[in-house]
C-alpha cells in the first residue's frame, strides 16, 4: 500500500504594520479561532479550516513549532523529499515567514524565519543520527525571475546579469523530474555554512520597492538542501533526499502596487506563473477532473512538480495581510489554500535506484543459492538411495554365491517343487525394484536439469550485476572528474563574495558522449533489420563494415575526449548531439537506398 499524504496547509495572518495603521488601514473582516480562519463579512460569513492557523501574535518560533517543521526534517533524514512553500499576495509576509526580518540590504538578520530554524533543526538531527549514518549535505539556491532561472550562488549578482542573461536551462530527466543544468551546489559541513550560503544568495535575490512593500521579492526562490546518507552498518544502503524551501513572489494588482516599466513586466511574469500554479492546484484538488495539470506552462510549476501532486511531503504556508483593502486577495488565497489541502502526494523513500536493483539482484542470487543447495541435497539423498540399492543387490548376489553350494541342493529341490510359483514372485519383485529405480533416475535427471537452469540464471544475474557495478564505477569516475574540473574555474575566479571552503560539488549534468555496449548492439540490430531484405550481399557487407568503423571511430573519439570546461560544455554537448544526428542521418540514407 502506497503512503498517501495530503498536502498540509498552514495559514499565517500577519499583524497590521505601523505605517498601515498610520494610514488608517483596518482589519474588520478577518479573524481566526483554533484551526479556523473566519471571514466576518456581513453578507458572506464563512470559515475555512486548515491544519494549522497562526494568528497575528504568533512569533517565528511558534510558527516553526505550530507547523511541525521538526517532523518534516525527520522525514528528510529518513530519506523522503520535503517541500515547504510560502504563498500569498505581495506584502503578506512570505519572506518574513521563510527568512526572517530583513535589513536594508535585503538580508534576513533578525527574528529568524523558518529557513534558518529548519537548517539548525536539520543539523541537530544529523548529529543525533551520526552513529548510525554518515551524512553529506549539499546546498543550491535559485531564483525564477521573468520566467528565467538564475543561480543565486553562481556568477550572478544583482548588478551583473550579463553572465547568465539567458538564464539556466532546465531539462527532463529519466526519473521523471525537471532538473536545472549547471546549478552550483556546495557541500556544507555545518549549519552556519548553510546559513552563510543562504544569506549570500538572498542578497543576490532581486527585490524592489512598490506601494505595498518597500522590499518586494520580484522572483520566486528555491533554496534546496540535498542530503545523502550512508548506513554505517550496511554501506549498500545509500539514500538521497532533498528539502526544498520555497519563497514565492507575491501576486499583485498593478493598479494597487502602482508599478511601471520593468517592474510592471515583472508583475506580469509573476502573476502568469502564479496563475499556472493555481491551475495546477485546482486540477489536482478535484479528483473528478481528469485534465493533465499544466506543469510545463511555467518554470515554477515544472520545478514544483514533485512537490505538488508528486512524491514529497509538502507544507504550504498561505500568508495573509489582513487589511480590509485586501479582502478579495485574502479570500482568493484562502480558497486556493483550501484546494491545496485536497491534493494527495505519495511520498516515497529515495533509495538510490541502481543500488536498489543491485540489492534486489543480490537477494535473488541468495535465494537461488538456497534453492540450489536444497536441490543438491536432494540429488545427494537420491544418489545415496540408488547406490544403496545397487550395493544391496551386489551384497545379495555375493551372499547368494557364497552360500550357493550349501543351498544348491535345497534350492534345487525347492525349485523343482515350486518352480513355477517362485519364478513369478521373483519376477514381480524385480519389476517393482526396476520401476523405483527408473523413477529415481528420472527425478535425478530433472533435478540436474533444474540445477543447470538455475546455474545459468545465476550466471546471467551475476553478469548483469557486474555490468551495473561497472556502470556505477564509470559514473563515479565521471562525477569525480567533473568535480575536479569544476574546482579549477572556481579557484581561478576571484569572487568578491567569500564562500565556504568546502565548496566541492557541482550538479552540472553531462550527457554520456560515447556509446554504451547495449547501444552498439541495438545499433547493429537495427542495421540487420534495415538490410534484412537487401539482395546485394557485397553492398550489405560494405555498409556493415562502414557502420562498425564509424562506431569504432566514434567510441575512440569519445573515449579520448577531454571533459569540457564549464564554458565549453554547451559547445561540446552540441557536438555530441551532432554526431548522433549524423548517425541517424546515415541510417535514414540506408533506408532510402533500400527503398
Ligand atoms: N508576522 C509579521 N510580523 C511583523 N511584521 C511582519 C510580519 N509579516 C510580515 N511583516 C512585515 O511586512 C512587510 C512585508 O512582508 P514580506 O516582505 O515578508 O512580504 P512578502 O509576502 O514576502 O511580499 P513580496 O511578495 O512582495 O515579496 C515586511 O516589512 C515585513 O517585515
Amino acid at each position: 500500500m502506497q503512503n498517501q499524504q495530503k498536502i498540509r496547509v498552514a495559514v499565517r495572518i500577519r499583524p497590521l504594520l505601523d505605517h498601515e495603521k498610520r494610514q488608517g488601514h483596518l482589519n474588520s473582516r478577518i479573524d481566526c479561532n483554533g484551526q479556523e480562519v473566519i471571514i466576518k463579512e456581513e453578507r458572506n460569513k464563512k470559515s475555512y479550516k486548515f491544519d494549522h492557523v497562526l494568528p497575528e501574535a504568533a512569533s517565528q518560533e511558534q510558527v516553526f513549532k505550530g507547523c511541525e517543521i521538526d517532523q518534516l526534517v525527520q522525514s528528510v533524514i529518513e530519506g523522503y523529499h520535503v517541500t515547504v512553500f510560502a504563498y500569498g499576495q505581495t506584502g503578506s509576509g512570505k519572506t518574513y515567514t521563510m527568512e526572517g526580518l530583513r535589513d536594508e540590504e535585503g538580508i534576513a538578520i533578525k527574528q529568524d524565519g523558518l529557513i534558518p530554524k529548519t537548517i539548525h533543526s536539520l543539523f541537530n538531527k544529523i548529529k543525533q543520527n551520526a552513529l548510525q549514518k554518515d551524512f553529506s549535505v549539499y546546498c543550491s539556491y535559485l531564483q525564477i525571475y521573468n520566467e528565467k532561472i538564475y543561480d543565486l550562488l553562481g556568477e550572478t549578482t544583482k548588478t551583473n546579469f550579463s553572465v547568465q542573461a539567458s538564464g539556466l536551462k532546465m531539462r527532463w530527466n529519466v526519473r521523471d523530474q525537471f532538473v536545472v543544468e549547471n546549478l552550483f551546489v556546495y557541500q556544507c559541513k555545518t549549519a552556519e555554512e548553510v546559513i552563510q550560503l543562504f544569506k549570500l544568495g538572498s542578497r543576490n535575490r532581486i527585490t524592489a520597492s512598490h506601494k505595498l512593500n518597500f522590499q518586494s521579492s520580484r522572483s520566486h526562490s528555491i533554496f534546496e538542501i540535498k542530503i545523502e546518507s550512508i548506513d554505517l552498518k550496511n554501506p549498500d544502503n545509500f539514500i538521497t533526499s532533498k528539502l526544498e524551501l520555497v519563497d514565492l513572489a507575491g501576486s499583485e494588482r498593478i493598479s494597487i502596487t502602482g508599478t511601471e516599466g520593468r517592474q510592471a513586466k515583472e508583475s506580469i511574469e509573476i502573476n502568469k506563473s502564479l496563475m499556472t500554479l493555481r491551475q495546477v492546484i485546482a486540477i489536482l484538488s478535484d479528483t473528478n477532473n481528469k485534465t493533465i495539470p499544466p506543469y510545463r506552462e511555467s518554470k515554477l510549476t515544472c520545478l514544483l512538480k514533485q512537490s505538488i501532486g508528486g512524491n514529497c511531503f509538502c507544507l504550504m504556508i498561505a500568508c495573509i495581510a489582513p487589511l480590509d483593502t485586501f479582502y478579495d486577495e485574502n479570500v482568493s488565497t484562502l480558497q486556493y489554500a483550501t484546494k491545496a489541502a485536497y491534493i494527495t502526494n505519495i511520498p516515497v523513500k529515495n533509495d538510490d535506484p541502481k543500488l536498489k536493483i543491485i540489492n534486489d539482484l543480490k537477494q535473488q542470487i541468495n535465494s537461488l543459492k538456497l534453492e540450489l543447495s536444497k536441490a543438491n541435497e536432494h540429488i545427494e539423498f537420491l544418489s545415496n538411495i540408488v547406490q544403496k540399492k545397487d550395493s544391496n543387490q551386489n551384497m545379495n548376489n555375493i551372499q547368494t554365491r557364497t552360500n550357493f553350494d550349501n543351498l544348491l541342493q535345497n534350492q534345487q529341490r525347492l525349485l523343482e517343487e515350486e518352480e513355477s510359483s517362485d519364478e513369478d514372485a521373483n519376477k514381480f519383485e524385480y519389476a517393482q525394484f526396476n520401476d523405483r529405480l527408473i523413477d529415481s533416475i528420472n527425478m535425478v535427471r530433472e533435478l540436474l536439469l533444474s540445477n543447470k537452469e538455475m546455474r545459468e540464471r545465476e550466471e546471467q544475474i551475476n553478469q548483469k550485476c557486474e555490468s551495473m557495478y561497472r556502470e556505477i564505477q564509470f559514473l563515479q569516475k565521471e562525477n569525480f572528474e567533473l568535480r575536479e574540473r569544476l574546482g579549477d574555474p572556481d579557484q581561478q575566479r576571484e569572487s568578491p563574495q567569500k564562500r565556504p571552503s568546502t565548496i566541492k560539488k557541482n550538479t552540472m549534468m553531462m550527457e554520456e558522449p560515447g556509446f554504451l555496449p547495449e547501444q552498439v548492439t541495438q545499433f547493429q540490430r537495427n542495421f540487420q533489420k534495415d538490410f534484412r531484405d537487401t539482395p546485394n550481399k557485397d553492398y550489405k557487407d560494405s555498409q556493415m563494415s562502414m557502420t562498425n568503423r564509424n562506431i569504432r571511430a566514434h567510441s575512440q573519439r569519445t573515449q579520448g575526449r577531454q571533459l569540457p570546461l564549464i564554458s565549453t560544455y554547451q559547445q561540446n554537448f552540441e557536438e555530441v548531439q551532432q554526431d548522433e544526428m549524423t548517425n541517424f542521418g546515415r541510417r535514414s540514407l540506408y533506408q532510402k537506398q533500400l527503398k
